[in-house]
């Protein structure tokens, strides 16, 4: 296969391709953002499309042959025999880009098998690209914060933060989420409630080259490029929590 794309005419791996579209199509959502010009549903609506236009662009130039799970593409069952599939969320945090946050975020994931092999996650209003190539596990103190949706946390998340001792941190955007536990700002990210394959796929490939525990709030794996891609509860947190975080939610 012939690969397009770096200015030294080298090829661009799976890895540098992720991150270039993680870091173009957020560029773009800051452009589209730029100076106030736009507001609320008509600005989320206009980066979640141009994004997913600029994206489906780029993946059809460089990676013709795979296939592709966008959160705003029509689906389609192809991706459900091919190994080479591209789970994409162009704008995740929507409500917060919107709103004019910075926590809002673009993901990229290759996955093979159903699980994800190369990811990168970009958040463009920090101006940081995380890839799973170059990522490094957080080294700080426990922080005792936990992650949970700004917008979308169910009671029983609080419960479950007060249950642990954690203070309830509330951030937009899955990425974003799973980041902070990357970087160490918060231990753990739970979410319930419903969420899509797009959502979590990339974050989790980036969470789980770092060394952190990602799974279902019961436990079990997270699986990807499902027919249906309903992925509704998702815990990222710190290896060593793992346990005292699956028990109290048990
Ligand atoms: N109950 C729910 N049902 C479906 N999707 C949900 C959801 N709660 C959160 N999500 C999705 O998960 C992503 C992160 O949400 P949050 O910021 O609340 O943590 C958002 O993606 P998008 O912004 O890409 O739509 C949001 O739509
Ligand atoms: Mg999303």
């Amino acid at each position: 296969m012939t690969f397009f794309g770096r200015s030294d005419g080298g090829a661009l791996s799976d890895i540098e391709l992720a991150a270039e579209i993680a870091d173009g199509a957020g560029r773009i959502l800051q452009a589209i953002r730029h100076g106030s010009l736009l507001d609320d549903g008509v600005l989320g609506d206009t980066g979640d499309r141009l994004a997913q236009a600029w994206i489906a662009r780029v993946l059809r130039r460089h990676r013709p042959h795979d296939a592709v799970l966008s959160e705003e593409a029509p689906d389609s069952t192809h991706r459900l025999t091919e190994d080479r599939v591209w789970v994409i969320d162009p704008l995740d945090g929507t409500r917060d880009y919107s709103a004019h946050r910075p926590d809002y975020a673009v993901h990229v994931a290759l996955t093979q098998g159903g699980q994800p092999v190369h990811s990168a996650v970009s958040l463009p209003a920090m101006d940081r690209v995380f890839r799973s190539d170059t990522v490094t596990a957080p080294t700080g103190a426990l922080t005792g914060n936990l992650a949970l949706s700004r917008s979308r946390a169910t009671p029983g998340m609080f419960r479950v933060a007060e249950q642990l001792g954690l203070t309830p941190v509330s951030l937009g955007s899955a990425g974003v989420k799973t980041m902070a536990v990357v970087t160490g700002q918060v231990d753990v990210y739970l979410h319930a409630g419903g969420q899509y394959e797009w959502d979590s796929c990339a974050p989790v490939g980036v969470a789980r080259a770092a060394g952190l525990h990602c799974s279902r709030l019961d436990g079990s794996e997270l699986t990807y490029n499902n027919p249906d891609p309903y992925l509704p509860d998702l815990i990222v947190c710190r290896p060593e929590l793992a346990e005292k975080v699956l028990a109290a939610l048990a």
